[in-house]
C-alpha cells in the first residue's frame, strides 16, 4: 500500500550536514493501523513531511498504491496530496468557519458541486458524531470535538490514507481514548489505512496493528504491536514499553512489605524470603508461575501487587511477589523461572534466616 524504500533526508545546518533520516524502509499494508513511534528528535516529523510531500527526500522513494510519489512535478504533487488525509496535533481548523464549512473546505477547493458537498459533509459529520454541532464555530466546541472536525475534513476527499501526526498529543487521556476509538471505528467501517505518528506508546497500545520504532533517523524495530510489547528488542523500544506498562511499589508500601518479610523470616526458622519484581511479557508466566511450577522448586509464592494488561491478546505488565523457602530453593526457583519460563526477575528485597 505505502512502500517507503531507502529514504534519506539531510538538513544543512551551521554545523554542517545533519542526517534527520538516515535510511528508512517500511511497508504499510492496505487497511491496517500502522504506528510510527519514537522519542523526540527521532525523525518522525521529517518522515511525515516526506510522506505528505511537503519535504523532498534526498534519495529513496515513497510509493502509494503503486504510484511513486517522489519525483513528481508540483501539479502532479497537488493531485497526489489529496490521496493523503492529514490530521494534526493543533487541529488546524479555521476559526471563522463553522464546523460544517471547515469540513466542506477541501471539497470546495476540489470544485465539488454544492449539493454533493452538502450530502458528503452531512455523512462525514455523522461518522464523527458531530451532526448536532454543524453550525457551531471552533471557539464554541471542545478540543476533542475540534479534532473530530479535523478527522472529518481529512476524510472529505476520500483519501487512500489517513496520516495522523500526533493527533491526540494535545488532548487529555479520556478525550484521547475517545478519538482513538473513533479512528478505529472509521478504519473498520471504511477500511482506510491509518498511519499514526506518535511519541505515545499508549496510542500504539490502544489501536495500532503494527508499529515501527524510530530512533536517530532509522527504524530500529518493526512488528505486530503485541510482539513489540511482549518482546521488545531495542533499548529505545524497551524503555518506551516499560514506561507504558509502569507499575512500581511506592516507598511506603515497600517499607511495610519489607517489615513483614523480616517478621516472616523471624517466625519461620531456617527459611529465607524475598520480594521479586517480575516483568511479564507473555502468557508463559501464568503457566510457569501460578500453575504450580514454583512448588516444584520447593518455594511458595504469594502475589503482592500486579498491573497486567491485555495488549492484543498478550499479557504485559509487572508483578510483585513474595517468595519463601530455603536459600537454595529460592535460588533454584529464580534460575528456573528466568531460564526456562523466560521471566525477567528483579530482586526488591531479601531476608535471610542467617541474618
Ligand atoms: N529544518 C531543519 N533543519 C535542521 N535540522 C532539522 C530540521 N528539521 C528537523 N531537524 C532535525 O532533525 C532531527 C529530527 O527532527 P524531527 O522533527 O523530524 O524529529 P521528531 O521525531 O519529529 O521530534 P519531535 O517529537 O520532538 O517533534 C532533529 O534532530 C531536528 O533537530
Amino acid at each position: 500500500m505505502i512502500h517507503i524504500k531507502d529514504l534519506r533526508k539531510t538538513y544543512k545546518t551551521p554545523k554542517g550536514i545533519f542526517e534527520a533520516i538516515k535510511k528508512i524502509d517500511l511497508k504499510i499494508e492496505q487497511g491496517e493501523i500502522f504506528g510510527i513511534i519514537g522519542p523526540s528528535g527521532a525523525g518522525k516529523s521529517t518522515l511525515v513531511q516526506c510522506i505528505n510531500l511537503l519535504e523532498k527526500p534526498d534519495s529513496g522513494s515513497i510509493t502509494l498504491n503503486g504510484q511513486v510519489l517522489t519525483g513528481l512535478s508540483e501539479i502532479e504533487l497537488r493531485a497526489q496530496r489529496r490521496r493523503i488525509g492529514m490530521v494534526f496535533q493543533s487541529f488546524n481548523i479555521l476559526s471563522r468557519r463553522t464546523v460544517f464549512n471547515n469540513v466542506a473546505l477541501p471539497l470546495e477547493i476540489a470544485g465539488v458541486k454544492k449539493e454533493v458537498i452538502k450530502s458528503r459533509v452531512d455523512e462525514l459529520l455523522n461518522l464523527v458524531g458531530l451532526s448536532h454541532l454543524s453550525d457551531r464555530y471552533p471557539a464554541q466546541i471542545s478540543g476533542g470535538q475540534k479534532q473530530r472536525v479535523g478527522i472529518a475534513r481529512a476524510l472529505a476527499c476520500q483519501p487512500d490514507v489517513l496520516l495522523s501526526d500526533e493527533a491526540t498529543s494535545a488532548l487529555d487521556p479520556e478525550t484521547t481514548a475517545n478519538i482513538l476509538d473513533l479512528l478505529r471505528d472509521i478504519n473498520r467501517k471504511t477500511g482506510i489505512t491509518i498511519v499514526m505518528i506518535t511519541h505515545q506508546m499508549e496510542v500504539v497500545k490502544q489501536i495500532c496493528d503494527r508499529v515501527a520504532v524510530l530512533s536517530h533517523g532509522a527504524v530500529v524495530e518493526v512488528g505486530a504491536t503485541a510482539d513489540i510489547f511482549a518482546n521488545p528488542q531495542h533499548d529505545v523500544t524497551r524503555a518506551m514499553v516499560s514506561a507504558a506498562t509502569e507499575s512500581t511499589l511506592s516507598e511506603d508500601s515497600q517499607e511495610i512489605l519489607v517489615e513483614r518479610l523480616k517478621k516472616w523470616v523471624q517466625e519461620n526458622p531456617g527459611q529465607d524470603a524475598a520480594i521479586w519484581e517480575l516483568h511479564l511479557h507473555d502468557s508463559r508466566v501464568s503457566d510457569g508461575l501460578f500453575a504450580g511450577k514454583a512448588n516444584d522448586y520447593g518455594v511458595r509464592l504469594s502475589l503482592l501487587q500486579a498491573k497486567v494488561e491485555d495488549i492484543k491478546g498478550v499479557a504485559v505488565g509487572k508483578l510483585y511477589v513474595q517468595v519463601q523457602g530455603s536459600a537454595q530453593a529460592i535460588l533454584n526457583a529464580q534460575q528456573a523461572l528466568s531460564n526456562e519460563a523466560g521471566v525477567q526477575i528483579q530482586e526488591v528485597a531479601y531476608e535471610s534466616a542467617n541474618g
